[in-house]
């Protein structure tokens, strides 16, 4: 399919609707549009959810997302993908056969449980995760709760970090972002391919508005790579974008509040 030029690289999310707009699909939506790019969505349930948690989740059946990928690849095209909230076993299955054939890079953001601790995915879908999901993923990018739920590996401190990510490529992705964001100090990540290490350090920030952070970091680089970055250059722009989006966060309702997507784009309306 030729794409005619001035058109925006195309980026596909594959995960849940946060009502509260500060997570999930819509998370996602507002960074692939900050980055330039052009969003496109695949619903696998919706929310009801605010700064205060999560109060409802329905998930979509399984045709349902299928018939919302197909719409997009075979008419649209994609040039990366991210998931995120998948709910289900069956869903994670579906999603998988899916972008296994696809032949674009997959950033897998392996969504476990909400900043509230309410679950977003069951928990007999995780052997999903690691057998059918992450095969198939060019980045992975668990934090450090979603790391000892899929395998085992407990981090304590950046040294830990390393046995962490090994232990995610072990399952197959690509390269394996493991996430220090949960770690007392610096907020640092860890990327490998299991040949090459790149350390991503941020300064703390003090700001507990911090809703969305892992959805708005995995749609990051997925634009990114669309745009044709190599996997180190994207994880380095998309944690630039992220700490920014963090240091912008703002109260919303009477909870946490959501990263600042527009950081980077208007000054906030006085
Ligand atoms: N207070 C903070 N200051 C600076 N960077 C942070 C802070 N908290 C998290 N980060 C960074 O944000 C990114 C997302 O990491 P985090 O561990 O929060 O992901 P997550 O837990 O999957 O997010 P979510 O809570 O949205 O699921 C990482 O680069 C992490 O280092
Ligand atoms: C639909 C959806 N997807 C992902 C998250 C994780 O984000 P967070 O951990 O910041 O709550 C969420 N809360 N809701």
């Amino acid at each position: 399919m030729a794409i005619p030029q001035g058109t925006p690289p195309r980026v596909l999310t594959i995960a849940g609707s946060d009502s509260g707009g500060g997570a999930g699909i819509q998370a996602d939506l507002k960074t692939m549009l900050a980055l330039g790019t052009h969003g496109m969505s695949v619903l696998t349930a919706v929310t009801a959810q605010n700064s205060l948690g999560v109060q409802g989740v329905w998930e979509l059946p399984a045709d349902a997302v299928r018939a919302q990928f197909r719409a997009v690849v075979d008419d649209i095209g994609v040039a990366a993908v991210k998931t995120g909230m998948l709910a289900t076993a069956e869903l994670v299955e579906t999603v998988a056969a899916l972008l296994g054939p696809l032949g674009v890079p997959v950033v897998v953001d392996p969504v476990g449980v909400s900043k509230h601790g309410d679950p977003l995915l069951a928990t007999d879908a995780l052997d999903a995760v690691r057998t059918r999901l992450l095969p198939v993923a060019t980045v992975a990018t668990p934090n450090l709760p979603e790391v000892a739920q899929l395998t085992g590996v407990t981090v304590r401190d950046e040294d830990d970090l390393r046995r962490a990510a090994e232990a995610v490529l072990a399952h197959g992705p690509r390269w394996a972002l493991v996430k220090g964001g949960h770690l007392p100090g610096d907020a640092t990540d860890l990327l490998t391919d299991g040949t090459t290490e790149h350390w991503l350090r941020a300064p703390r920030l003090d700001n507990r508005h911090t809703h969305g952070t892992g959805c708005t970091y995995a749609s990051a680089i997925a634009a990114r790579l669309a745009v044709g970055d190599e996997v180190p250059e994207a994880v380095a722009a998309a944690k630039e974008y992220v700490t920014g989006a963090i240091r912008a966060g703002f109260p919303l309702g009477a909870g946490i509040g959501p990263v600042h997507h527009g950081h980077a784009l208007a000054p906030r309306p006085r």
